[in-house]
């Protein structure tokens, strides 16, 4: 067999997702690392981790190592990477070191791919291999990307939406924006703090945007409850946020995500644009689940809008059928 001991991840912006080969999906986390500031020590990971943030003593941050798509900080990344590593393989008793493929979002630098790749290996892969994060969750996605037909994916994740317009097992035309999920959160805190001078945290926004989050394209008559704390006395205080104003929140995020999408569209051969009139779009990642979205994107661009079976485990699946078959392992980019 080509590859022994093979483990895919989804190195994401908001959770990292391992795949071991002929095991599925073993592990699933958020991608934070809790660190004693003053020693630089890692206190705990991914979940355990997340329970901490906005929730910390002075000395110790929960940091999000990869908060725009990329990493941001490489010793960070290195801790996270070896501790979902190491738990995997400690879980399946494996000692050999795996190969390793990693998604990277489509448009990150050398120098980050290299950051990737340096991680991977410092963190106990044998060899450590590249596949773009929109190729992946196409393949996830089940669609024919190696067909000499177009089929175009949108990747809406945490740090960065990918755009992808696939053919013949390449990509055609992409366009990447570190526009996506986490923008939508930050959103919603600036909206509530201008309107209503309290102050909420990111979870807390993610936590709406779940519950009552939509485009401005559907009507939506729910309300949801919150706690802040007031910026004038300074005090918790709760407050009940009509959906119609998380929808005006949300509506510069979500205008930036429709100009990409369009853009990309503008730019695909002629053929591959018929192509996609035909099947149409696959919306993968976290923020396919938006209400509205994938309406939205139906009236802007006129093509018809599929939102993929596991939208935050397209990827994932991707980097799984990419380890049982030889013949997509062509299409992965070997760095170094
Ligand atoms: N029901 C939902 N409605 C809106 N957004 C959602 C929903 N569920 C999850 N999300 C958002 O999806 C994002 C996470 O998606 P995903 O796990 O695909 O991203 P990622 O792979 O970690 O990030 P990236 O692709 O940028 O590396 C988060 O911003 C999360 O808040």
């Amino acid at each position: 067999m080509f590859f022994s001991k093979d483990i895919g991840i989804d190195l994401g912006t908001a959770n990292s997702i391992v795949f071991y080969k002929g095991k599925g999906i073993c592990l699933n986390e958020p991608s934070v690392v809790a660190i004693q500031k003053d020693i630089g020590k890692v206190l705990a990971v991914g979940e355990e981790a997340k329970q901490m943030i906005g929730r910390t003593p002075g000395n110790v941050i929960a940091v999000r190592p990869m908060k725009d798509g990329v990493i941001a900080d490489f010793e960070v990344t290195y801790s996270m990477l070896k501790y979902f590593l190491e738990k995997v393989l400690n879980s399946k008793n494996i000692f050999l070191r795996p190969r390793v493929v990693i998604c990277v979002p489509s448009g990150v630098t050398s120098v980050e791919e290299r950051a990737v790749k340096d991680a991977a290996l410092q963190a106990g892969a044998k060899e450590a291999y590249l596949i773009e994060e929109p190729m992946a969750a196409a393949i996830g996605a089940g669609l024919p990307v190696h067909e000499p037909k177009g089929s175009m994916i949108i990747d809406i994740g945490g740090g960065t939406s990918d755009v992808a317009i696939i053919s013949l097992g390449g990509i055609v035309v992409s366009r990447s924006i570190r526009i996506a999920g986490d923008e939508m959160d930050e959103a919603i805190v600036q909206y509530i703090k201008k309107n209503y001078n309290l102050m909420i945290g990111d979870r807390t926004a993610e936590d709406i945007k779940m519950h009552i989050g939509a485009t401005y394209n559907i009507e939506i008559d729910e309300e949801y409850d919150i706690r802040g704390r007031d910026l004038v006395s300074g005090l918790p205080k709760n407050i009940s946020i009509p959906a119609s104003e998380i929808q005006v929140a949300l509506k510069e995020t979500v205008d930036s995500i429709l100009d990409t999408i369009r853009n990309c569209l503008e730019s695909a051969p002629p053929e591959l644009a018929a192509d996609i009139m035909d099947h149409g779009i696959v919306l993968a990642g976290g923020g396919a689940l938006l209400k509205g979205l994938d309406q939205l994107i139906r009236d802007e661009t006129g093509m018809p809008v599929h939102i993929a079976e596991n939208p935050l485990s397209c990827v994932a699946l991707g980097t799984g059928k990419v380890l049982e078959n030889i013949e997509i392992l062509k299409n992965i980019r070997r760095i170094g």
